[in-house]
């Protein structure tokens, strides 16, 4: 990334996504405060911060699960502060969770292929043949993109853990989405499955962008141009990854609390 560009700018022309201002009470406490991001499209960026920053809270505010209590969030320009999580869905925002939301009875290729349809909105159908072959072409092509074509008839029940995860970004990017936001993707993953997970998001097509919440900083570093540092509900720091892996106030706050 260029340093003389205005890298994290509060200019929001063109932002794939914007939260200015945003705050979320939970009673007296304030998860969110005065939190103002901006990321451009196609733009990746970690949010890193010890337990109880804000970061689970920041993603539910995003899809509308937690919306704000106060602040705005615009998504391509569009204000979708109060929008229900299905119009944001609609808009091509997508999650992943850390607790899984696959079917286990079913094959690697129907989870991704119903999750194919489900995004469709009825635009495939059995009946059509032709309609639903582009749905069966969507589906294989998914299966490639997370490195599962090997697996793609096997139950999810009989995966290993990192291809669970694999098929979870899979279903994460059912229907053109244009941003996701991953919840700890690496998390509970081998060394190996480590090594496949920043394969698989560094060759995410370039216009999709995203933010990783990520504990594991061996694995968020390399797969983001740009990290936002949170701390007790604000926005801490915001630099790119070298800059803040040998910021000292980051590593007092963060890496040398003995954080994973
Ligand atoms: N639904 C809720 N009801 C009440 N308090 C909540 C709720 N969700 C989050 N909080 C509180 O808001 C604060 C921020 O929590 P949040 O889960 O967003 O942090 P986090 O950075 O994601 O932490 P972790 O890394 O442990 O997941 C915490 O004090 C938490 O207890």
């Amino acid at each position: 990334m260029d340093n003389a560009a205005p890298r994290f700018s509060s200019v929001a022309a063109g932002a794939a996504l914007e939260l200015r201002g945003v705050t979320r009470l939970f009673g007296a406490l304030a998860a969110l405060t005065d939190v103002t991001i901006t990321v451009r499209p196609g733009e990746r960026r970690a949010v890193l911060g010890s337990n109880g920053a804000g970061k689970t809270t920041l993603f539910n505010c995003v899809t509308g699960d937690f919306p704000p209590s106060s602040g705005t969030i615009r998504f391509f320009g569009e204000d979708i502060t109060h929008f229900p999580p299905y119009e944001r869905i609609r808009r091509g925002l997508r999650r992943t969770y850390q607790i899984s939301a696959l079917f286990p009875g079913l094959s690697v290729r129907d989870n991704v292929y119903l999750a194919c349809r489900g995004v469709s909105r009825g635009r495939f159908s059995v009946l059509r043949p032709g309609t639903n072959d582009a749905l069966m072409h969507a589906t294989e092509a998914l299966i490639q993109a997370v490195h599962l074509t090997s697996v793609r008839e096997q139950r999810v029940a009989e995966l290993a853990h990192g291809q669970q995860r694999q098929l979870e970004i899979a279903l994460a990017l059912a229907g053109a989405p244009r941003f996701i936001l991953f919840d700890e993707p690496a998390a509970g993953l081998s060394p190996t499955e480590r090594r496949e997970l920043i394969e698989i998001l560094t060759s995410l097509p370039a216009h999709i962008g995203y933010i990783i919440i990520e504990h594991d900083m061996d694995v968020a570093l390399r797969v983001v141009e740009s990290v936002t540092m949170m701390h007790n509900g604000r926005v801490f720091k915001e630099g790119l990854p070298h800059e803040i892996e040998a910021d000292p106030e980051v590593q007092e706050l963060y890496l040398g609390a003995g954080h994973e």
